[in-house]
């Protein structure tokens, strides 16, 4: 076997997830089984100093010649960047991905992907003009986890699947937490709120489950009835968020199929932190399919089936990786001991379509993450949930 191929990060942002994100990608792929890539950071940058720019390069342990920006620009304009992972708020997706495909750089960019569709849409123009890999980093995804539970659909273990349930939710206490409004989880401004940060999420097990498993040509756009409650302080932000989805489908597919995404930052989908009420259940006519909270890194899957067969299934995240812990400000789990994340598996996808030069993810292609967008954008104009100008526009370049 050839030797493996090393892809070289740039790292745009420094908060929490960029953190989290860096040190995954600096753990070996070969502890999960994954031979022919590797991963580098050869630079990072910060919107406010270079110094915390190396500030971060150290405390993640990135290579010592790794280049530390106080802007982004230097960043994608660094010649020895093969790929970009953009990690700044939402709001910000947008301006920030457009540089770097202006650029001329691949992007991997966190979720949501941007603040509406007709965003994602141009930034899919782009790097189809320029021939760039783009993907969202929906990192579930990409998990062990959510391939095994495709693959249950896939074969008929539940039959067509009637009906799925998705909850993303997480109790915070927003009043206290987030005192003074300007918070990402509230803050308009940073489009703020559970839908598009949580509620992501939620839609991404629906998709996943009852969209992303039919044959490419039987895929078709579900409706979509919402509502919103908006969070009171901010009056900007939602603070729960349900959704109803009916996908048409064939006959011969099972029929129309229906779905609810739910999501919430006041109250949680299992109580008292202690993860064992399944937010996601995937039901069909000879079973279901069940995943154990937090819906964006869950480790335990349950299928019941009506024969009395019941499976359950535990995926611990490979490792190395103790110390890469959980360093979100909000909601939050703690890797076990030796785990890593399970953020590699989406820098891996991005890495290898880099290395063999395809321009989407394949467990979410861009069609899929507009449509998805779509169905953002439809639940907040039901909801009446507008963010400012500024950071809805399409107009490139915009001073945020
Ligand atoms: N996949 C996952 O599991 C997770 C994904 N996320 C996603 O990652 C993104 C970032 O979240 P998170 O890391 O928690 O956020 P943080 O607030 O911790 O970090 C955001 C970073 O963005 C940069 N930034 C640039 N402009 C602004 C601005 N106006 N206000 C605030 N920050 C700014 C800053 O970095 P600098 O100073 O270096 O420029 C800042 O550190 C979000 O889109 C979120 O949805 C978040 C948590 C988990
Ligand atoms: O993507 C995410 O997943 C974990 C949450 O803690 C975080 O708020 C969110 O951005």
């Amino acid at each position: 076997m050839s030797s493996p191929k090393t892809i070289r990060w740039g790292i745009l942002a420094t908060g929490g997830i960029a953190k989290t994100f860096t040190k995954d990608l600096l753990v070996n792929p070969a502890t999960r089984g994954v031979k022919h890539l590797k991963h580098t950071v050869v630079a990072a940058a910060s919107s406010s100093s270079a110094s915390r720019a190396q500030d971060f390069l150290k405390d993640t342990g990135s290579p010592s010649d790794a280049k530390a920006y106080g802007s982004y620009e230097e960043l994608v304009n660094d010649p020895n960047v093969d790929i970009i992972y953009i990690a700044t708020p939402h709001s910000h997706h947008y301006q920030n991905a457009m540089l770097a495909l202006e650029a001329g750089k691949p992007v991997l960019c966190e979720k949501a992907f941007t603040v509406n569709a007709e965003q994602l849409r141009k930034l899919a123009e782009k790097a189809k003009e320029k021939n760039l890999f783009l993907m969202e980093a929906v990192w579930t995804r990409y998990f062990p986890l959510s391939v095994y539970v495709r693959e249950q659909i896939k074969s008929g273990r539940i039959g067509p699947i009637a009906r799925v349930f998705a909850d993303n939710s997480m109790a915070s206490d927003p009043e206290v937490q987030w005192k003074d409004g300007t918070h990402r989880m509230v803050n308009p401004e940073l489009a703020g709120g559970a839908l598009l940060d949580l509620g992501i999420y939620s839609l991404t097990w629906v998709f996943q489950t009852l969209y992303h498993t039919q044959p490419e040509n039987d895929r078709k756009p579900p409706k979509v009835l919402a509502a919103m409650k908006n969070y009171g302080p901010t009056q900007g932000a939602d603070e729960t968020t349900t959704i109803v989805l009916s996908f048409p489908r064939s006959e011969a597919a099972g029929g129309e199929a229906h779905a609810i995404a739910t999501t919430s930052i006041r109250v949680a989908t299992s109580p008292a932190g202690k993860q064992d009420v399944p937010g996601i259940r995937i039901q069909g006519p000879k079973g279901e399919i069940q995943v154990f909270p937090p819906a964006y890194r869950p480790t335990r899957t349950r299928i019941v089936l009506k024969d009395g067969t019941v499976e359950e299934k535990d995926w611990l995240q490979p490792g190395p990786g103790a110390g890469s812990g959980w360093v979100n400000g909000f909601g939050g789990s703690t890797n076990v001991e030796g785990e890593g994340h399970g953020m590699f598996w989406e820098a891996d996808e991005a890495a290898d379509a880099v290395i063999n030069g395809r321009k989407e993810g394949r467990y979410e292609g861009l069609d899929e993450s507009i449509l998805i967008m779509e169905v953002m954008d439809e639940t907040r104009k039901q909801g009446g949930l507008k963010y400012p100008e500024k950071i809805e526009t399409t107009k490139y370049p915009t001073q945020l």
